[in-house]
Protein backbone atom coordinates (compact mmCIF):
# COMPACT_ATOMS: atom_id res chain seq x y z
CA UNK A 1 0.00 0.00 0.00
CA UNK A 2 0.98 3.47 -0.44
CA UNK A 3 -0.28 7.29 -0.20
CA UNK A 4 -2.28 8.09 -3.05
CA UNK A 5 -1.72 11.40 -4.47
CA UNK A 6 -5.45 12.33 -6.30
CA UNK A 7 -5.33 14.53 -9.55
CA UNK A 8 -8.61 16.17 -10.49
CA UNK A 9 -9.30 17.49 -14.01
CA UNK A 10 -12.01 19.60 -14.63
CA UNK A 11 -14.15 19.94 -17.22
CA UNK A 12 -16.80 22.95 -18.24
CA UNK A 13 -18.03 24.25 -15.23
CA UNK A 14 -15.19 23.29 -13.03
CA UNK A 15 -13.24 25.71 -12.33
CA UNK A 16 -11.89 25.25 -8.56
CA UNK A 17 -12.79 22.83 -5.96
CA UNK A 18 -13.21 23.90 -1.82
CA UNK A 19 -11.93 22.88 1.24
CA UNK A 20 -8.16 22.10 0.27
CA UNK A 21 -5.53 22.95 3.25
CA UNK A 22 -2.31 24.58 2.32
CA UNK A 23 -3.83 25.35 -0.82
CA UNK A 24 -1.58 27.24 -3.72
CA UNK A 25 -1.87 27.75 -7.00
CA UNK A 26 1.24 26.26 -8.76
CA UNK A 27 2.78 27.35 -12.18
CA UNK A 28 4.07 23.75 -13.78
CA UNK A 29 6.59 23.99 -16.73
CA UNK A 30 6.62 21.14 -19.18
CA UNK A 31 8.38 19.54 -22.11
CA UNK A 32 5.24 19.86 -23.74
CA UNK A 33 4.50 23.47 -22.81
CA UNK A 34 2.24 25.12 -20.44
CA UNK A 35 -0.81 23.34 -19.18
CA UNK A 36 -4.01 24.82 -19.38
CA UNK A 37 -3.88 26.72 -16.41
CA UNK A 38 -2.06 26.30 -12.86
CA UNK A 39 -2.66 23.59 -10.31
CA UNK A 40 -4.03 24.03 -7.49
CA UNK A 41 -2.17 21.85 -4.63
CA UNK A 42 -3.06 21.15 -1.35
CA UNK A 43 -4.38 18.91 1.23
CA UNK A 44 -7.89 17.28 1.60
CA UNK A 45 -8.27 14.91 4.51
CA UNK A 46 -5.01 14.15 4.62
CA UNK A 47 -4.72 13.45 1.37
CA UNK A 48 -2.35 14.87 -1.04
CA UNK A 49 -4.48 16.52 -4.39
CA UNK A 50 -4.10 18.47 -7.43
CA UNK A 51 -6.25 20.24 -9.47
CA UNK A 52 -6.13 21.52 -13.10
CA UNK A 53 -9.06 23.34 -14.81
CA UNK A 54 -9.36 21.61 -18.28
CA UNK A 55 -10.08 24.53 -19.90
CA UNK A 56 -8.06 26.78 -17.95
CA UNK A 57 -10.18 29.60 -15.46
CA UNK A 58 -12.70 31.29 -17.42
CA UNK A 59 -12.69 28.56 -20.04
CA UNK A 60 -10.42 29.68 -22.20
CA UNK A 61 -9.22 26.83 -24.25
CA UNK A 62 -11.64 25.06 -26.59
CA UNK A 63 -11.47 21.34 -26.76
CA UNK A 64 -8.62 21.05 -29.76
CA UNK A 65 -6.98 23.44 -28.23
CA UNK A 66 -6.98 21.41 -24.88
CA UNK A 67 -2.98 21.52 -23.76
CA UNK A 68 -3.75 17.82 -22.93
CA UNK A 69 0.29 16.20 -23.30
CA UNK A 70 1.30 18.92 -20.79
CA UNK A 71 -1.81 18.61 -18.05
CA UNK A 72 -0.91 15.07 -18.10
CA UNK A 73 2.66 15.54 -17.68
CA UNK A 74 2.19 18.09 -15.29
CA UNK A 75 0.24 16.15 -13.11
CA UNK A 76 2.49 13.21 -13.43
CA UNK A 77 5.52 15.66 -12.42
CA UNK A 78 3.85 16.39 -9.35
CA UNK A 79 3.28 13.07 -8.06
CA UNK A 80 -0.01 12.53 -8.98
CA UNK A 81 -1.28 8.83 -8.69
CA UNK A 82 -4.76 8.47 -9.74
CA UNK A 83 -6.28 10.95 -11.94
CA UNK A 84 -10.08 11.95 -11.55
CA UNK A 85 -11.50 13.58 -14.78
CA UNK A 86 -14.60 15.36 -14.74
CA UNK A 87 -16.26 16.02 -17.68
CA UNK A 88 -19.87 17.50 -18.90
CA UNK A 89 -21.38 15.24 -21.08
CA UNK A 90 -24.87 14.92 -24.26
CA UNK A 91 -26.77 11.46 -23.09
CA UNK A 92 -27.51 8.68 -25.99
CA UNK A 93 -29.69 6.99 -22.87
CA UNK A 94 -32.84 7.65 -21.96
CA UNK A 95 -32.01 6.61 -18.67
CA UNK A 96 -28.58 8.57 -18.56
CA UNK A 97 -30.59 11.44 -17.22
CA UNK A 98 -29.74 15.07 -17.50
CA UNK A 99 -28.18 15.57 -13.87
CA UNK A 100 -26.81 12.06 -13.61
CA UNK A 101 -22.98 10.91 -13.64
CA UNK A 102 -21.56 8.10 -15.58
CA UNK A 103 -18.77 6.34 -15.05
CA UNK A 104 -16.77 6.30 -18.21
CA UNK A 105 -15.64 2.50 -18.90
CA UNK A 106 -15.14 2.45 -22.61
CA UNK A 107 -14.63 4.93 -25.54
CA UNK A 108 -14.53 5.54 -29.20
CA UNK A 109 -12.56 8.08 -30.19
CA UNK A 110 -13.19 10.12 -33.27
CA UNK A 111 -11.07 13.38 -32.63
CA UNK A 112 -8.73 13.50 -35.41
CA UNK A 113 -6.87 17.69 -34.60
CA UNK A 114 -4.81 16.66 -31.09
CA UNK A 115 -1.66 15.60 -30.69
CA UNK A 116 -2.74 11.78 -29.14
CA UNK A 117 0.97 10.39 -27.74
CA UNK A 118 4.10 11.13 -26.08
CA UNK A 119 5.78 8.81 -28.20
CA UNK A 120 6.96 9.11 -31.56
CA UNK A 121 9.90 8.80 -34.04
CA UNK A 122 13.14 8.37 -32.02
CA UNK A 123 11.19 6.29 -29.12
CA UNK A 124 8.38 4.41 -30.43
CA UNK A 125 5.68 3.11 -27.73
CA UNK A 126 2.41 0.95 -27.64
CA UNK A 127 0.29 0.32 -24.59
CA UNK A 128 -2.39 -1.88 -24.47
CA UNK A 129 -5.54 0.34 -23.99
CA UNK A 130 -8.59 -2.87 -24.15
CA UNK A 131 -9.42 -1.34 -20.53
CA UNK A 132 -9.09 2.20 -20.83
CA UNK A 133 -10.16 3.38 -17.29
CA UNK A 134 -9.33 1.74 -13.82
CA UNK A 135 -11.35 0.21 -12.51
CA UNK A 136 -10.18 0.04 -8.80
CA UNK A 137 -10.06 4.19 -9.51
CA UNK A 138 -13.42 3.57 -11.20
CA UNK A 139 -14.79 2.17 -8.29
CA UNK A 140 -13.62 4.41 -5.71
CA UNK A 141 -15.13 7.70 -8.04
CA UNK A 142 -18.58 5.99 -8.36
CA UNK A 143 -18.72 5.39 -4.50
CA UNK A 144 -17.76 9.68 -3.97
CA UNK A 145 -19.83 10.20 -6.96
CA UNK A 146 -22.74 8.45 -5.12
CA UNK A 147 -22.50 9.48 -1.63
CA UNK A 148 -23.55 12.83 -3.04
CA UNK A 149 -26.93 11.90 -3.91
CA UNK A 150 -26.70 12.02 -7.51
CA UNK A 151 -27.80 9.01 -9.68
CA UNK A 152 -24.65 6.97 -10.85
CA UNK A 153 -24.87 4.48 -14.05
CA UNK A 154 -21.46 2.22 -13.58
CA UNK A 155 -19.92 1.66 -17.12
CA UNK A 156 -20.59 3.66 -20.23
CA UNK A 157 -19.37 4.26 -23.24
CA UNK A 158 -17.84 7.92 -24.18
CA UNK A 159 -17.54 8.59 -27.94
CA UNK A 160 -15.20 11.48 -28.00
CA UNK A 161 -16.03 13.95 -30.62
CA UNK A 162 -13.17 16.51 -32.15
CA UNK A 163 -16.24 19.44 -31.93
CA UNK A 164 -16.22 22.65 -31.28
CA UNK A 165 -19.39 21.98 -32.84
CA UNK A 166 -22.31 19.78 -31.61
CA UNK A 167 -23.26 16.68 -33.39
CA UNK A 168 -25.83 16.88 -36.34
CA UNK A 169 -28.61 14.53 -35.97
CA UNK A 170 -27.52 12.00 -38.52
CA UNK A 171 -24.07 11.88 -36.83
CA UNK A 172 -26.35 11.53 -33.22
CA UNK A 173 -28.15 8.70 -34.32
CA UNK A 174 -25.42 6.55 -35.40
CA UNK A 175 -23.27 7.18 -32.78
CA UNK A 176 -26.33 5.84 -30.70
CA UNK A 177 -28.08 3.43 -32.81
CA UNK A 178 -24.96 1.93 -34.87
CA UNK A 179 -22.19 2.32 -32.60
CA UNK A 180 -23.85 1.83 -29.06
CA UNK A 181 -22.36 5.25 -27.63
CA UNK A 182 -23.43 6.26 -24.48
CA UNK A 183 -22.29 9.58 -23.77
CA UNK A 184 -20.29 11.99 -26.01
CA UNK A 185 -18.18 14.73 -25.28
CA UNK A 186 -15.24 16.48 -26.67
CA UNK A 187 -12.54 16.29 -24.35
CA UNK A 188 -12.08 12.14 -22.88
CA UNK A 189 -9.61 11.25 -25.68
CA UNK A 190 -6.58 12.07 -25.81
CA UNK A 191 -6.97 12.56 -22.49
CA UNK A 192 -7.39 9.12 -21.26
CA UNK A 193 -4.69 7.61 -23.61
CA UNK A 194 -2.63 10.19 -22.46
CA UNK A 195 -2.85 9.23 -18.48
CA UNK A 196 -2.56 5.32 -19.63
CA UNK A 197 1.16 6.03 -21.34
CA UNK A 198 2.11 8.05 -18.26
CA UNK A 199 0.73 5.05 -16.32
CA UNK A 200 -1.18 7.19 -14.11
CA UNK A 201 -4.64 5.36 -12.86
CA UNK A 202 -7.42 6.93 -14.76
CA UNK A 203 -11.51 7.36 -14.51
CA UNK A 204 -13.76 9.35 -15.99
CA UNK A 205 -16.89 11.00 -14.00
CA UNK A 206 -19.06 12.24 -17.38
CA UNK A 207 -21.76 14.33 -16.19
CA UNK A 208 -24.78 14.28 -18.19
CA UNK A 209 -25.84 17.64 -19.34
CA UNK A 210 -28.01 17.12 -22.13
CA UNK A 211 -29.82 14.52 -24.78
CA UNK A 212 -27.43 15.66 -27.75
CA UNK A 213 -30.13 16.50 -30.62
CA UNK A 214 -31.33 12.82 -30.95
CA UNK A 215 -34.50 12.68 -28.72
CA UNK A 216 -37.68 13.72 -30.15
CA UNK A 217 -38.65 15.20 -26.50
CA UNK A 218 -36.10 17.08 -26.16
CA UNK A 219 -34.67 20.16 -27.92
CA UNK A 220 -31.75 19.99 -29.56
CA UNK A 221 -28.88 20.68 -27.51
CA UNK A 222 -27.08 24.48 -27.36
CA UNK A 223 -24.76 25.98 -24.74
CA UNK A 224 -27.51 27.85 -23.50
CA UNK A 225 -29.07 24.86 -22.17
CA UNK A 226 -26.10 22.80 -21.27
CA UNK A 227 -24.78 25.40 -19.15
CA UNK A 228 -28.14 25.38 -16.99
CA UNK A 229 -27.89 21.88 -16.20
CA UNK A 230 -23.68 22.24 -15.88
CA UNK A 231 -24.67 24.79 -12.82
CA UNK A 232 -26.61 21.89 -10.51
CA UNK A 233 -23.62 19.52 -11.58
CA UNK A 234 -20.55 21.51 -10.92
CA UNK A 235 -21.84 21.63 -7.67
CA UNK A 236 -22.48 18.14 -7.32
CA UNK A 237 -18.85 17.56 -8.94
CA UNK A 238 -17.09 19.66 -6.26
CA UNK A 239 -19.38 17.29 -3.85
CA UNK A 240 -17.82 14.11 -5.05
CA UNK A 241 -13.94 15.58 -4.52
CA UNK A 242 -14.93 16.34 -1.24
CA UNK A 243 -15.71 12.38 -0.56
CA UNK A 244 -12.80 10.91 -2.72
CA UNK A 245 -9.80 11.33 -0.05
CA UNK A 246 -12.59 9.27 2.57
CA UNK A 247 -12.22 6.45 -0.61
CA UNK A 248 -8.68 6.71 -1.35
CA UNK A 249 -7.20 6.59 1.71
CA UNK A 250 -4.84 3.94 0.97
CA UNK A 251 -3.65 2.46 -2.77
CA UNK A 252 -2.39 -0.49 -3.82
CA UNK A 253 0.76 -1.17 -5.24
CA UNK A 254 0.93 -1.81 -7.84
CA UNK A 255 -1.87 -1.23 -8.89
CA UNK A 256 -3.82 -4.56 -9.47
CA UNK A 257 -5.35 -3.32 -13.40
CA UNK A 258 -1.53 -2.58 -14.51
CA UNK A 259 -1.81 1.06 -14.67
CA UNK A 260 0.96 1.83 -13.05
CA UNK A 261 3.05 -0.44 -15.22
CA UNK A 262 1.98 0.39 -18.64
CA UNK A 263 5.01 1.04 -19.75
CA UNK A 264 6.65 -2.29 -19.15
CA UNK A 265 6.82 -4.19 -22.51
CA UNK A 266 5.77 -0.94 -24.43
CA UNK A 267 8.88 0.89 -25.45
CA UNK A 268 9.74 -0.74 -28.84
CA UNK A 269 12.94 1.21 -29.95
CA UNK A 270 16.31 -0.14 -29.52
CA UNK A 271 18.18 2.01 -26.94
CA UNK A 272 20.83 2.88 -29.27
CA UNK A 273 18.22 4.26 -31.78
CA UNK A 274 16.68 6.50 -29.57
CA UNK A 275 16.28 10.28 -30.01
CA UNK A 276 17.77 12.12 -26.76
CA UNK A 277 15.91 15.15 -27.02
CA UNK A 278 12.87 13.37 -27.17
CA UNK A 279 14.04 10.97 -24.38
CA UNK A 280 14.68 14.19 -22.17
CA UNK A 281 11.69 14.93 -23.11
CA UNK A 282 9.42 12.21 -21.72
CA UNK A 283 11.63 12.19 -18.30
CA UNK A 284 8.68 13.00 -16.40
CA UNK A 285 5.93 10.86 -18.14
CA UNK A 286 8.86 7.40 -19.27
CA UNK A 287 11.57 7.81 -16.94
CA UNK A 288 10.88 5.08 -14.72
CA UNK A 289 11.59 2.83 -18.15
CA UNK A 290 14.15 4.90 -19.82
CA UNK A 291 15.84 5.98 -16.99
CA UNK A 292 16.60 9.04 -17.70
C1 LIG B 1 -19.99 23.42 -22.54
S1 LIG B 1 -20.56 22.24 -23.66
C2 LIG B 1 -19.21 21.53 -24.56
C3 LIG B 1 -17.93 21.32 -23.82
O1 LIG B 1 -18.20 20.78 -22.52
C4 LIG B 1 -17.47 19.61 -22.36
O2 LIG B 1 -16.19 19.94 -21.81
P1 LIG B 1 -15.49 19.06 -20.70
O3 LIG B 1 -15.40 17.67 -21.27
O4 LIG B 1 -14.13 19.64 -20.48
O5 LIG B 1 -16.36 19.13 -19.47
C5 LIG B 1 -17.42 19.05 -23.76
O6 LIG B 1 -16.48 18.03 -23.90
C6 LIG B 1 -17.14 20.26 -24.55
O7 LIG B 1 -15.77 20.59 -24.53
N1 LIG C 1 -24.17 16.92 -26.53
C1 LIG C 1 -22.88 17.14 -26.34
N2 LIG C 1 -21.99 16.84 -27.33
C2 LIG C 1 -20.68 17.06 -27.12
N3 LIG C 1 -20.16 17.55 -26.00
C3 LIG C 1 -20.99 17.87 -25.02
N4 LIG C 1 -20.78 18.37 -23.80
C4 LIG C 1 -21.96 18.50 -23.19
N5 LIG C 1 -22.97 18.08 -24.00
C5 LIG C 1 -22.38 17.66 -25.14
Amino acid sequence: MSEPVIGIVGGSGVYQIEGLEEARWQAVDTPWGPPSDEILTGRLGGVRMAFLPRHGRGHVHAPSEVPFRANIDALKRLGVTDVVAVSACGSFREEMAPGDFVIVDQYIDRTFARAKSFFGTGCVAHVAFSHPTCARLSGAAAAAARATGVTVHQGGTYLAMEGPQFSTLAESRMYREVWGADVIGMTGMPEAKLAREAELCYASVAMVTDYDCWHPGHDAVDVASVIRTLTLNSANARALVTHLPGVLTDRPTPCPCGCDRALEHAVMTAPDKRDPALVARLDAVAGRVLKC
